[in-house]
């Protein structure tokens, strides 16, 4: 008989499809899954408002998955959200409260490309009429001042930081306001304190979103900041190789540890395609992200091709998703934040805004 498991189970789910209407249960609404002997245990997380009208889904679910392999009988059921002081420890309130969703993004290791994805993908949810922030929380390699090309010291109301403008979005950036060597050699507790003061002592507007550039990793920090902001879910950059995927694969069980759902992977530097002969090479093998996602039960958001104009524009200071709207990359990126928002769901405060270059 065949094996199955909460991560095959969770794949089931994240690939289902209501015969009725097509609908989609997205991650965030599975609040657990528990699989014994055959039995299958969901709860899926409904406003008390909609459990009546999301009847026939739940339904739609619960056969499906008694009708897996391996499966002697699964029950689905609705719970409410879950209460705020079960998630938060009572002394560390929320952070970043006016936001209505924050999503993180994170990579199982460094270098995969992470912060020039948050930078893109904040970029691209602007475009699409979102008010967005961007919260550069890696700290061992703040990279945004010099991707949003923005050097100078953000402006003060008080005792309080202003966030700069750059590119559609309101951002701030450890390396802000210390410059990176001094960031360097900080050790766990005053980084998470230098964390905690980028989230309580800036001025943020009301946002429709905030992207928060975590540092690379699995480590405390994330995990401690997975559990003082209320992440509305986190995104796992990745790319094709099996080692990064391997990465990828334990910054996803940390999220799940936390209870933040994972939003899905995006796969980074996917593949080559030549500027001049417009070739496309898979430079690492391609899909392995796909693949892996499929596995362990998460979406995949997308892929991001390697190329040196993402490279080149990083470092001028002009986010290719903003500097070059129409291009390859851009196109991507855009996919990416439309997979992101499809997820995160709710209402804009603002229309789409058409922004002309
Ligand atoms: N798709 C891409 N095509 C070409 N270059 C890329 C791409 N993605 C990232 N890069 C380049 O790779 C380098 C690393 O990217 P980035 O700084 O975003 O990684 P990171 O994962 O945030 O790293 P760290 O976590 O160590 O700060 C940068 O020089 C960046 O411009």
């Amino acid at each position: 008989m065949t094996m199955i498991d909460e991560t095959s189970i969770r794949a089931r789910i994240a690939a289902f499809r209501a015969p009725a209407d097509k609908r989609t249960v997205p991650p965030a609404m599975i609040d657990s899954v528990a699989v014994r002997d055959g039995m299958v245990q969901v709860a899926l997380t409904v406003a008390k408002a909609d459990a009546a009208k999301l009847e026939p889904l739940r339904r739609a679910v619960e056969a499906d998955l008694a009708a897996m392999e391996g499966v002697r009988n699964a029950t689905v059921m609705f719970t409410g959200p879950r209460a705020a002081a079960a998630e938060t420890p009572a002394q560390a309130p929320s952070l970043l409260a006016n936001a209505r969703s924050i999503v993180a993004v994170a990579s199982g290791k460094g270098g995969v490309g992470k912060s020039t994805v948050a930078v893109n993908l904040a970029v691209s949810l602007a475009a699409l009429g979102m008010s967005v922030g961007l919260l550069d929380a890696d700290i061992y390699g703040p990279s945004l001042p010099r991707m949003l090309g923005t050097k100078g010291k953000p402006e003060m109301a008080g005792n309080k930081l202003i966030p700069v403008d750059a590119w559609g979005l309101k951002a701030i950036s450890i390396g802000h306001v210390v410059d990176e060597e001094t960031a360097m050699v900080w050790r766990g507790p005053m980084v998470l304190n230098a964390l905690t003061q980028l989230m309580t002592q800036v001025e943020w507007p009301a946002l429709d979103v905030m992207v928060i550039d975590l540092p690379p990793g699995t480590g405390d920090i994330q995990l401690t900041l997975s559990q003082r902001v209320r992440l509305s879910g986190a995104v796992v950059v990745s790319t094709p190789q099996d080692i990064a995927l391997l990465d990828a694969r334990r910054g996803v069980s940390m999220f799940r540890q936390v209870r933040v759902p994972v939003l899905g992977i995006v796969e980074n530097m996917s593949f080559f395609c030549c500027p001049n002969c417009g070739t496309r090479t898979d430079i690492f093998g391609h899909g392995g992200a796909r693949a892996e996602a499929a596995r362990i039960g998460v979406p995949f958001l997308g892929e991001i091709p390697l190329l040196p104009a993402i490279r080149e524009t990083s470092d001028a200071g002009a986010p290719i998703a903003a500097s070059a709207p129409d291009g390859e990359a851009a196109r991507a990126f855009m996919a990416l934040a439309e997979a992101v928002s499809g997820q995160l769901g709710g209402e804009r405060r603002t229309g789409p805004r058409i922004v002309i270059e």
